[in-house]
């Protein structure tokens, strides 16, 4: 099974509503999508998040990534050499994980399509059944009450709640959350950097003596501030999760010897796919620091390969694999069951994808 074409394309999906964090504000969902054609009919597909105030990652540099710099690499390749193909993309040139993570998947489809298995079977098959959590956008503490009630009453049993906009505004978002849906529910915050150190270790701490209940704090810190991220876990009794600090696998080996974080939030847009992210999974499970699967406001592609890293690994306990129930349309066909906070994985080869609406190709 050669490789012997590859084409990107643009998909927008409009959302539910605005998804707003303290980094940024997103009113459309608007990815890259990779298709890549083998010799043999097949199809692979994958997705690369434009997120550039996180990545870095924008629309020009995943397009100039993935046809000039890497597909030149691999084409002609044969798909069962997946550690040489994976080499090559990531020797292509340095950073652009997106990119390198939407190809990687559309491999890892047609790797799981070459042996007939699905991609979590291949990759240990630990479980099928995966329970996400959902995003509540930071906005005014009655508009984030409304929307985590709203979340519980569709059964969701873990809100993310997305806070560090105005620390003291922030005790009283969860203030106000906790009052609508009470005490039965979990809920894991997400600074998204939004914090100074000291600051976060005093609104941190008034949460938990106001008796919040917070189960996890993500990213409490600027990305680049470790120093400050191992001061707020060693001054704070909630778990504190590392996301935007921790990209590449040599990331998350620093955090968790340096013991800056708790766990830690691995995104396929951020290790560049799921051939690095199992090499944090081995380390982080080497040394027992649980771990946590994220996403970008990715489609159902790359949710679904998230879905597939998530189902082969124990040491993922947590999940915040929620892209698609976030948005107004689903336009994928196959891949990973959503219904709802719950996600299957079928029995299907590779990724299991039927069709890709919402897509245009260049
Ligand atoms: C969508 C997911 N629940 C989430 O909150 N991800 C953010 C970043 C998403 C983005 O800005 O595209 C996170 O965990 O920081
Ligand atoms: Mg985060």
């Amino acid at each position: 099974m050669k490789i012997c074409d590859m084409q990107i394309g643009k998909i927008n999906i409009p959302l539910k509503k605005p998804f707003k964090t303290a980094l940024r504000e997103v009113y459309e969902l608007e990815n890259v999508v990779v298709k890549i054609v083998t010799d043999t009919g097949n199809i692979g597909y994958g997705e690369a998040a434009i997120t550039p105030v996180i990545t870095g990652d924008t629309l020009g540099s995943i397009k100039w990534a993935i046809m000039d710099q890497i597909k030149p690499k691999v084409i002609g390749m044969d798909i069962e050499n997946l550690e040489e193909i994976m080499k090559r993309i990531d020797n292509s040139l340095v950073h652009n994980e997106s990119s390198k993570a939407a190809l990687d998947m559309a491999i890892y489809d047609l790797f799981g399509q070459l042996h007939d298995a699905p991609v979590f079977k291949l990759l240990g098959g630990f479980r099928n059944k995966i329970v996400t959590d959902i995003t509540v956008s930071v906005n005014e503490p009655e508009e984030m009450a409304r929307d985590a009630k709203e979340a519980v009453e569709k059964g969701y049993e873990t809100i993310k709640v997305k806070v560090g906009k105005d620390s003291k505004k922030d005790l009283e978002r969860l203030k106000a959350i906790r009052n609508a849906i009470g005490y039965s529910v979990n809920i894991r915050i997400d600074a998204n950097q939004g914090w100074t150190s000291k600051e976060a270790v005093k609104v941190l701490r008034m949460m938990e003596d106001a008796g919040l209940s917070i189960e996890l704090v993500e990213q409490p810190v600027k990305a680049y501030d470790i120093a400050g991220l191992k001061y707020v876990t060693e001054n704070v009794e909630i778990p504190v999760l590392a996301d935007e600090s921790v990209f590449s696998p040599l990331d998350a080996a620093n955090i968790i010897q340096n013991r800056a974080a708790d766990l830690v939030n691995i995104k396929l847009m951020k290790a560049g796919g799921i051939h690095n992210a199992l090499k944090i999974c081995n380390f982080a499970e080497t040394y027992g620091v649980q771990c946590m699967l994220g996403c970008m406001m990715e489609s159902k592609i790359g949710l679904t390969a998230a879905c597939h890293l998530a189902g082969a690994k124990s040491i993922i306990t947590k999940f915040d694999l929620d892209g698609p129930n976030l948005c107004a349309e689903d336009p994928i066909t196959g891949g990973a069951n959503y219904d709802e906070y719950t996600i299957t994985l079928e029995d299907k080869p590779g990724l299991g994808f039927e069709e890709i609406g919402n897509t245009i190709y260049y």
